[in-house]
């Protein structure tokens, strides 16, 4: 795969961003090592009229990180993928790689943290220095009013995002919270492989958490809300 950066929104990270020394060093590693991957910070996919966002961990070192795609290319990235089109969130077929064709219709994907972190654990300070291009998207998303945080990194990054508490608002799978201005947020398991394997979160899980969003989009279409 050849990557040319195409220009960005203002809302996203630079290509060498370089925010983060241990996420820097890391991506130079892997340049080195695998020079056609993307090996960038990965901008957030989707339709910029979304109803819904989805707030990811960060990108996977063989998934996002090599496709330049959130969730495109990894385990996480089938469940996560297979749902949106069976809620009707996708149009076309996803085939793993960033030029399938895919579009998301009413949702956008974007991680918490944009850079692959070693390990997949990015640091507090990794997760809050990244929080601007967390903040800078959704503040672009007029018609944003549901969000989908995918595991406990992302529900924390999506609450100060949106202006609430974290003591207000404990992480559980299907646990929704009321955010200052209406919005609201709803927890899920990450759909990462640990936990798709261990049964922690099933497709019917994961499914339920995508009804319950469609649910509240069409219960609150009708007030206004930002
Ligand atoms: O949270 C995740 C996991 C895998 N890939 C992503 O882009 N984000």
């Amino acid at each position: 795969m050849e990557f040319a950066p195409s220009p960005l929104p203002a809302t996203e990270p630079p290509h060498d961003c370089p925010r983060c020394p241990r996420l820097v060093a890391f991506r130079e590693e892997l340049r080195g090592e695998f020079p056609g991957w993307w090996n960038a910070p990965v901008p957030a996919f989707g339709e910029p009229n979304a109803w819904l966002g989805i707030v990811g961990l960060a990108p996977g070192k063989h998934g996002a990180n090599r496709t330049g795609r959130p969730f495109t290319g990894d385990y996480a990235g089938d469940l996560l993928f297979a749902t949106l089109a069976k809620f009707g969130l996708s149009e076309g077929v996803y085939a793993a790689k960033p030029d399938d064709g895919l579009k998301l219709t009413g949702a956008i994907l974007i991680n918490a943290v944009r850079c692959l972190p070693p390990a997949n654990k990015p640091t507090p300070e990794e997760i809050r220095t990244c929080r601007p291009f967390l903040e800078a998207p959704v503040a672009a998303l007029p018609q944003a009013r549901i969000f989908i945080a995918l595991g406990q990194i992302a529900h924390q990054s999506a609450v100060k995002t949106l202006g609430g508490r974290l003591p207000k608002c404990t992480f559980g799978h299907l646990a929704e919270h009321r955010m200052p201005d209406g919005r609201i947020l709803i927890d899920s398991y990450h759909c990462s492989r640990y936990n798709t394997n261990t049964r922690r979160l099933t497709p019917e899980m994961f499914e339920a958490v995508f009804a319950r969003a469609i649910e509240l989009r069409d219960q609150t279409s009708s007030t206004s809300l930002p």
